[in-house]
């Protein structure tokens, strides 16, 4: 029998969306459990490491998005189809997502001061990220090898962040626009884009 799925996270994309659009492209039903924040504190103990995501697998419960979407990412043959493409997916994986709380840092800081500080640094770890991403990335609109990998669902994830910051970002990496193309031109994943709640983040 197909295990059952729970993705516990906040309501957010985030680090828990290329998980939910991996489910998706796999068309695998999964329970997209969404905490709202104020529940979030008498549930925190409750999960293997105080945070979220947390995947329940059959009542395992797996903890740490990355290695979670990387689990995910082998149930459904979206990991590498050799150890060589999935060590150079990985290495895509760590590259892009320090990113996400960085920025998750600019768009969320109060003081304008403090914001502008963070933007600056944020713009320059941003642009080194995509340069080295778009050195590195494939020319037929895939990170690695010739498929869909969970590498490209994470880039796409940070990317409609990179977007929303800053309209227009991407079009300076000519390569990783492809693999944006590419990840929205899967027909299960642009069904679960268009029904996806709309958050902030
Ligand atoms: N390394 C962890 C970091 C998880 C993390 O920072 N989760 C945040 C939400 S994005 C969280 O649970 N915050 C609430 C808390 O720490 O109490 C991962 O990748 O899963």
């Amino acid at each position: 029998m197909a295990p059952k799925y729970k993705l516990s996270y906040f309501d957010m994309r985030a680090r828990a969306e290329p998980t939910r659009m991996m489910f998706a492209a796999a068309g695998i039903d999964f329970e997209d459990d969404r905490i709202p924040f104020d529940k979030w504190p008498a549930l925190k103990g409750t999960t293997p490491m105080g945070q979220l995501p947390v995947l329940d697998v059959d009542g395992v419960k797996l903890c740490q998005s990355m290695p979670i979407a990387r689990f995910v990412a082998k149930e459904t043959g979206m990991a590498g189809k050799t150890n060589l493409e999935q060590a150079q997916a990985d290495a895509f994986v760590d590259e892009i997502i320090p990113i996400l709380p960085k920025l998750y840092g600019v768009t969320f800081a109060t003081d304008a001061a403090k914001k502008a500080e963070l933007a600056a640094e944020f713009d320059k770890n941003m642009v080194g990220m995509l340069e080295r991403c778009e050195k590195l990335c494939g020319s037929n609109g895939f990170l690695v090898g010739n498929s869909l990998l969970w590498c490209d669902l994470v880039l796409h994830t940070v990317g409609y962040n990179i977007e929303n910051y800053k309209p227009g970002t991407l079009k300076s990496y000519p390569k990783l626009s492809k693999v944006m193309a590419s990840v929205t031109a899967n027909p299960k994943i642009a069904a679960w884009i268009a029904k996806r709640p709309d958050t902030k983040f």
